[in-house]
């Protein structure tokens, strides 16, 4: 068994990464950081739980645990992984932290970098990319959960050199946002859309086009740290009135001749024997990876246009956030990369 803690676990990625790991064989649940409700049962945060467990202060949390999970708002990791990798632990961060250069981190997300140096070591926590980086990984930067959707739905036609740019759309259910999310009164969402950070400001742009650099540079398993293309994304994100999902839209510019066969077989060959990643002959819907770690993808042709588009399912908290996590994990300790990852999810 290995003992596992959770930092941030009164927040909505902490939650999840309770309910997966409750059901983990190989985990023990150690210790679980809240700054509001420390000395308080779990109940206190999260009234769907039935469990003894007392929320801890963060330090105690990171003593007691082997592998530590850090689920708080961007900014913090920064300080905390240093402290936990010296003391011999491993991480999985759910921040943005480690996931871009840290000149790049602080260009996007207006926060001064205090760890550049650990940069250089986090793997990027992409499994169906960079699974055996994984494998060896102290400090793992868990993606972001549009970036998952987007990078999975071009990855294929960025191995093969094709991908030139493209036009994406995201929508997402306002769990995105965390527990304190800005502007997610239910009085303010419900039945309302609407776009938001647009015009090239969302800070999963530059994640997306790293992701996918990589791969056209260095190909089906790109390093982390290898090199990378340039590449220029379009991606405008919508807020929908729905708790958990992300539906993402990719009008990919591609080179050379496509056609639907042609497309579905890259597809089929890129994704072969992936747990995670369901190719489908209908178009995806969030609903049906509500709670799953899935992502369901469906790259079309366009005959009219001669346009390529590829549509992306799943859910922002499980394999956007906390499953994917619990992915990292397996991988970091051996394990089946699928235990305790449910790949069905709830209907209706
Ligand atoms: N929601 C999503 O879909 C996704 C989120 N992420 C990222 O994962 C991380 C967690 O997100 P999420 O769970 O949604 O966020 P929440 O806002 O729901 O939770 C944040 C957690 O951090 C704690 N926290 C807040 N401020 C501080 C602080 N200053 N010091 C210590 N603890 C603090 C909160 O608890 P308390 O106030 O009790 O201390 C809470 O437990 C974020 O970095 C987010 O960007 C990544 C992918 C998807
Ligand atoms: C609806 C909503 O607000 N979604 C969030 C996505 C959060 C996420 O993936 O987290 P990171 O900040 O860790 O990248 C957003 O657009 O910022």
């Amino acid at each position: 068994m290995v003992r596992v803690g959770i930092l941030g676990a009164s927040g909505y990625g902490g939650a999840e990464l309770i309910r997966l790991l409750k059901g983990h064989p190989e985990v023990e649940l150690v210790g679980f950081s809240s700054r509001k409700h420390v000395g308080k049962p779990l109940e206190a945060a999260w009234p769907q739980l039935w469990d003894g467990a007392l929320f801890a202060p963060q330090e105690e949390v990171l003593e007691r645990a082997e592998v530590v999970f850090l689920a708080l708002p961007n900014g913090l990791s920064m300080e905390i992984a240093p402290l936990a990798l010296r003391e011999g632990k491993r991480v999985v961060d759910l921040s943005g932290d480690f996931r871009l250069p840290p000149e790049v981190y602080e260009a996007w997300y207006g926060i001064p970098h205090k760890s550049p140096e650990l940069y250089e070591e986090a793997v990027y926590g992409l499994p169906e990319l960079h699974r055996e980086e994984v494998r060896g990984a102290r400090l793992v930067a868990n993606p972001g959960c549009y970036v998952t959707a987007a990078t999975l739905a071009l990855a294929p036609l960025a191995a093969v050199g094709a991908l030139k740019g493209g036009f994406l759309v995201g929508l997402s259910g306002v769990s995105g946002a965390g527990r304190e999310g800005e502007g997610t009164f239910f009085a303010e969402v419900n039945e309302n859309l609407k776009p938001y950070r647009a015009g090239g400001t969302h800070r999963h742009i530059p994640e997306m086009e790293a992701n996918l650099g990589r791969v056209l540079a260095q190909g089906r398993w790109p390093r982390t740290h290898g090199p990378r293309a340039e590449l220029r994304l379009s991606f405008t994100p919508h807020l929908v009135p729905m708790t958990r999902g992300i539906l993402l839209t990719a009008e990919a510019e591609v080179e050379g001749h496509w056609d639907q066969a042609r497309l579905e077989g890259l597809y089929l060959e890129f994704y072969q024997g992936e747990p995670f990643v369901r190719l489908l002959s209908d178009l995806p819907q969030t609903k049906a990876t509500y709670a799953s770690n899935r992502v369901d993808l469906r790259p079309l042709y366009e005959a009219r246009t001669g346009r390529v588009l590829v549509f992306a399912a799943l859910d922002n908290l499980v394999k956007g956030m906390a499953g994917q996590a619990v992915q990292n994990l397996n991988l970091m300790l051996g394990l089946p990369e699928d235990l305790a990852l449910p790949k069905e999810g709830l209907w209706p």
